[in-house]
Formats: structure tokens, sequence, C-alpha cells
């Protein structure tokens, strides 16, 4: 069950087509199949031998060097004379072994010859044994120092790379971010252990050839019976099965093998409610059962372990058999040279040839994570440099010289490129499967200071206008163009074009910091200044709920939860899971409580007095009638003069005030216009109008 074959375990029906590669992918790769899961391996691993995947990865090794030379300096830097001792009570960690070999077999030598002799040199005897005492004295203390000294600077290492990995993926835009090239594994944990790693490697190493020099020098031991101790661990290395270590992907597509997961996953207590809602709990366990038999006896446990599963336990007897080469070797000299061999000089070759094993399949250990350590380095410091796709532009906004004037707001255009042969601006997300352009050929003008409502059906594109306004994607050098005040939108410096835009979507978060900092952020330069915070929180609607809350404006919603129990199962333990359980207690507040703080942020960019776009899109789902009214009006009035694009499926009380309505439809404005304009021409505008008037007519009729 579950070992590696190249024939798919499953017949074909039980499989999902989830993955179909392109022949080109499909060349590139050997797909095992192992229990429920299938290994996609690229083919120069699974057909190189040795020679050639070692060479490929030091030829990795050696590309990566320099960058792996800046991280060692990034690392001395931090801290010069922490490295220094952490790298020297390594350093003896592995010379231990062979100071201890050799006090531990001339104390040994003492004793044997006093015991033949029948006369013990007692001089001798004590300086052995104190010199037995200092070492494992040395060796107490540098094992304790490489506990002390190893957090404090895995501490520093880790904090120098979080603030480096914080900086470098906070500076990513959202194309670049989504992409999946550059979906970094970074982390700073990433860091610590690659350093730790190398220096454990090259000091195993420095270890290891100590160990061999003196092993191969000493008169009952020698050249060959070093050789034949390095034979075992060799041969575990050349035969050893892991997975972890490769460049692979892994992925079930087993049905019953995803339906049990699907299944098992509703046992998490988000789905509670529906599941005691639905009465379900019975048809979910038998679904369960279900899927249990129709598995059967496909082995489900994780890739590399089925991966690591040996055909026959021949590697295992031969591993063994070398194991035993060091005994046969002094077993032969002792019957050969009786005269060269003691009791003691074979219990001496035993501890050569076990520090030996130990210390090469440690060493092999180590080294198989040198090349990781070298990639991981690699990709800590290429996520420092991931090129964004939108690329700044230079030019200040507001313009120095434009004639706008500051109160007024901003200029929109989407049009097609004028000196050359292009489309209206038409634009697909980065990436996206769908063959449909979530915008197409959209010509548009919006004039400063205008009140604009976009109207439509779901997914036609009205959100994607306030993205590209607001600079999350760029249409492409042929979809058209974007013009702000009469430039290219891209010829502007970002952090100026932003300044002047508040944005206010149902897609803002909450940040886990308290709620006076989640609204004054919209100000970032006047975020402690509690007035303004206070005046925007009641512009947003958010006053009553900071009032009703224990902690008022410094609750924290999201806080992160550090507390964590252990072993609190027993009955005994009720008060400390008690305490675990306040520990863990959030502030939970309703979704329109929550639209409120993020409107409140908004209000309080207005007060930077820097606005010219307001953009609103949809950020009311959750408030009452009430709510959502006051809302609206407020950002009306407070963007009075500015740019506003309100995108609402609820526009009733905005179309009076609209100057211009676009009508969205699959991508495209099908019609625009002033409400009096489109509902005279009876199109889609109309009829979605129609469709919420209709509600209240029969309503008002019903009551
Ligand atoms: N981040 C994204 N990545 C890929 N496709 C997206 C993304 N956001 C939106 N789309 C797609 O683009 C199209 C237009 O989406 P958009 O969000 O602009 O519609 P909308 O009119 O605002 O819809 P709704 O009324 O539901 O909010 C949809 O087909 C949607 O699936």
């Amino acid at each position: 069950m579950g070992a590696p074959s190249e024939k798919p375990l499953l017949s074909e029906n039980e499989k999902n087509d989830t993955w179909k590669g392109s022949e080109n992918e499909k060349d590139a790769y050997t797909t095992l199949n192992l229990g429920v899961w299938s290994v996609l391996l690229p083919n120069e691993i699974v057909s190189g031998n040795i020679v050639s995947s070692t060479k490929q990865k030091w030829n990795a090794i050696f590309l990566a060097y320099p960058v792996v030379q800046g991280f060692f300096r990034q690392v001395y830097d931090l801290n010069p004379h922490l490295v220094l001792l952490f790298v020297a009570l390594k350093l003896w960690g592995e010379m231990e072994s062979v100071v201890s070999l050799y006090v531990s077999s001339r104390l040994l030598r003492i004793i044997e010859v006093g015991m033949t002799e029948g006369r013990p040199d007692a001089s001798a005897l004590l300086q052995a044994l104190v010199a037995h005492l200092i070492c494992v004295t040395l060796n107490a203390t540098a094992r304790w120092g490489r506990a002390y000294v190893s957090p404090i600077l895995e501490n520093s290492v880790s904090m120098h790379f979080d603030d480096y990995l914080l900086r470098a993926k906070l500076r990513l835009d959202m194309p670049t971010a989504a992409d999946s090239n550059n979906r970094s594994q970074a982390s700073a944990y990433y860091a610590w252990n690659s350093f730790e790693g190398l220096c454990d490697a090259f000091m195993r190493l420095f270890g290891l050839i100590s160990q061999l020099i003196y092993i191969s020098q000493q008169r009952n031991a020698g050249f060959l019976f070093t050789l034949i101790a390095l034979v075992r661990p060799v041969m575990t290395l050349v035969s050893e099965k892991t997975l972890w270590l490769k460049p692979h992907v892994a992925y079930s597509d087993n049905k019953s093998y995803l339906r049990l997961q699907s299944l098992e996953s509703m046992g998490q207590s988000r789905f509670r409610g529906d599941i005691i809602a639905s009465g379900i709990v019975g048809w979910i366990t038998e679904e369960y059962h279900r899927a249990r038999d129709a598995l059967g006896s496909v082995g489900c446990q994780n890739s590399w372990a089925l991966y690591a599963i040996e055909s026959s336990p021949l590697n295992q007897v031969l591993g063994e058999w070398a194991g035993a080469l060091p005994t046969m070797y002094w077993a032969l000299n002792a019957l050969l040279a009786p005269a060269r061999f003691s009791m003691t000089s074979i219990a001496i070759l035993q501890q050569y040839s076990s520090s030996l094993n130990y210390s090469l399949q440690t060493l092999f250990w180590d080294f198989s994570r040198v090349g990781k350590c070298f990639t991981d380095i690699k990709i800590l410091f290429e996520a420092g440099s991931i090129k964004n796709q939108i690329v700044d532009g230079d030019l200040p906004y507001p313009r120095p010289d434009a004639e706008f004037e500051v109160s007024r707001g901003m200029d929109i255009e989407l049009r097609q490129v004028s000196h050359r042969i292009s489309s209206n601006v038409t634009f697909a997300y980065p990436g996206e499967k769908s063959k449909e352009a979530a915008l197409k050929e959209i010509s548009l003008r919006i004039p400063a200071g205008s009140l604009v409502v976009i109207v439509g059906a779901n997914g036609s594109g009205k959100s994607t206008i306030i993205k590209l306004l607001n600079r999350m994607y760029d249409v492409s050098d042929d979809g058209g163009q974007v013009l702000i005040d009469g430039i290219p939108i891209q010829q502007y410096r970002m952090a100026d074009l932003r300044q002047a835009q508040a944005t206010l979507t149902q897609e803002h978060k909450l940040f886990p910091l308290t709620l006076a900092e989640n609204i004054g952020l919209g100000y970032p330069e006047k975020v402690r200044d509690v007035e303004m915070v206070m005046q925007a929180a009641r512009d947003g609607g958010a006053v009553e709920l900071l009032d009703k809350l224990k902690d008022g404006a410094e609750t924290m919603l999201e806080p992160i939860t550090t507390a964590f129990g252990y072993q609190l199962d027993d009955e005994k333990h009720k008060t400390l899971k008690g305490v675990l359980t306040k520990l863990e207690k959030k502030t939970e507040v309703s979704g329109g409580e929550k639209q409120r703080l993020v409107a409140s942020r908004t209000f309080m960019r207005f007060q930077t007095k820097k606005i010219k776009l307001l953009c609103v899109d949809e950020p009311s789902s959750a408030l009452d009638p009430r709510g959502e009214f006051e809302l609206f009006e407020r950002l009306r009035e407070t963007g009075e003069g500015k740019t506003m694009i309100f995108v609402t499926h609820r526009f009733g009380h905005l179309t009076k005030y609209a100057d211009i309505i676009l009508c969205m439809k699959e991508g495209k404005v099908v019609e625009s216009g002033t409400h009096k304009d489109l509902m005279a021409r009876d199109g889609e505008y109309a009829s979605l109008y129609n469709v919420q008037a209709q509600a209240f007519t029969e309503s008002e009729v019903i009551v």
C-alpha cells in the first residue's frame, strides 16, 4: 500500500481531472503515484544519478555564493562579538568529540597498562582523570554557552529580517503581489535556520576532518580502518529516499480523499450555526463513512512518508552489513595479529567507528541542507528586490502649473491612445483564467467636480473602474488610456495621486490596531489627534460604538492572540482553562459597525484637505437603511465640489444629485446620462430603477 510506483494506484474514474498540464509542462516532469498523492518530480531529478544531481546542487550553491556572503556579512554586522562567540562555541562542539576520544582512550590505556603490569601508575591515572574531568566540564560549559547565546543571536537575526521582509511585502503593488512567481516563501525563520544550518555544516566538516586525521594516525586504527568505518554512512547517503529535499509538487485528485477532507473540515466552528440550523449532522457522518469506504486501503499519509517506503529490505540489510565491517576488521586482526591487539584497543576502535559513523551521518544530513539554506537565503534577498509591475511616475500631483484649483475635483477620462491605433479602455485582470475582459471598450469623461453614480449588474466592471483610478492596476499599452487632468495617470507620482483620493469600499479591512488608529490612519500624520479622530468617528457614524465599548477608541477588535494552553484537559486545570478562555476572548462587533469604522477612516482622510476624488464602492451593504442614507448624505456633503464616484446597487436617493449616471453591463458602459435622460431612454438603467421602485410601490400597497 502506498509504495512508489509509476502506475496509478487508483482507477481513472476515482480521479478528478484537476490538473491538465500542457505538453511542454508534462515533458518537464515525471508523475509518481503515491497512495492518494500525485507527485510531480522534475525529470532531471528522476533520471539524474547522484553525481549529476550533486553537481547541479553545487553549481546552484556556487551561483548563490555572493548572496550568501552578503547575508553572512549582514548577520555579522548585527552583533560581531556575539557572532564570533557563537561560532567559537560551535567550533568547540565539533572539536569536543576528538578531544573526548583522545582523553578517554588515554585513560583506558593507562588502566590497561596498570592492570597487565599489576602496578597502576597512580600519578598518570590521576592526570588522565583530571584531564577527563576538565574535558567534560568544558563540554558542559560550552553546551550551556551555546544554549544561552543561540536564542539571543536568533532573536537579533529574526528581528532584523522580519523588519526587512515587512518592508519588502508592504512595497508590493496588487498585480505584483498576485503574481504567483512573486509569492515568496521567505520568512525570517529561514534566515536564522539557514545561518545556523550553514554554520553547523561547515563546523561539522571541520570536526570530521579532525577526527579523520586523528583516527587515521592511531596505531591500531590507521587509514584502512578509517576507510572501512566510512562505508556504512556513505551507503546510507546513497540509498536514502527523501522527498522533502527534492523540488516537487504534490497534489491529490482522489475524489474520495477530497470528499473526506471536505467533510472533515465541516467540523470547524465556523460551520456550526449552519449545521445545527440545517440538521445535517447525520448526513455528514453517513457521507463521511461512505467516502471512507470508497477510499478503501489507498494510502493517505503524507507524500513524504509514502515516498520513503522501501519496496524491499535489501538496503537496510546491506547497511547493517556495512555497519558490521569495523567489527570484522578488528576480529580478523585479533586472529591474525593477536600480539598487537588487546581488549582496550578493541574498545577504542569500537569508539572510533561509532564516532565516525555518527559524525559522517550528521555531516551528510547537514550538507543535504546546505543547498536548501543557499536557496532560502537567495529567496530572502530576492523578496526585497521584486520589481513592481506598476511603475511610479515622476510628475507631482496636483501639477504646480495646473489651472485646476485644489478645491475642485479631478478631471477623469478613459479613452483610446490618441496617436496610436488602440482600443478604448479594455482591461483584463493579470493572470485571470476568464476569457472575458473585466472592462471592454470603455470611453468616458468625468469633468472635475461631477457626481457620478455607476450602476449595473454584479460583475459588470463597476469596481474595476475605481481600481484603475486608484492605480491598483494599470491598463496595458494597447488597452487605452486613463487620463487625470488631461495627463496619463502613469506619469504622476503615485503617492501624490493617492493623497488626492479617498476611497471607501466594502473590501476595506480593520487593521489589528486600536479603533482610534483604524480611524486615524486615514490621515497618518494626525493619527494621534484625538479631536480629529472623534470628528471622523462622528461623521462615519461610529461614535456610538466607541462609547459602548469598555475600552472605547483604544479597543482592539482583531488583536494578535499569543495565548495558548497545553495539557489542560484534566478537570483540575479548570481555572487555567478559564484564564485561557478569557485571554482568547475577542470583542465582537456587527458587520454594520465595522463598516461605520471603515467609513470613519475615509472621513479622517478628508481632513487632509487634499482630496480631489472620492470613490465610494458599495460600502453600506451591512448598514441599516437610516445608516446607509446618512452615510451617503454625509459623504456627498463632505465631498461637495470634488469629483465623486458612487458605485451602488441601491442608488435611489443619489440619482437626483447625479450629474452623470453610468450604467454598466458585461464590462461595457451601455448607457450614460442624467437620471431623466436614462429614464426617458427606457433601457437597462430604467429597468434596474423600476425594479427598485416597484418594490417600494408594492410594499406601500400591502401596507
Ligand atoms: N481581483 C480580481 N482578479 C480577477 N478578476 C477579477 C478581480 N476582481 C474582479 N474580477 C472580475 O472582473 C469582473 C468585473 O468585476 P467587478 O468587481 O468590477 O464587478 P462589479 O460590477 O463591481 O460587481 P459587483 O456589483 O458584484 O461588486 C468580474 O467578472 C470579476 O470576476
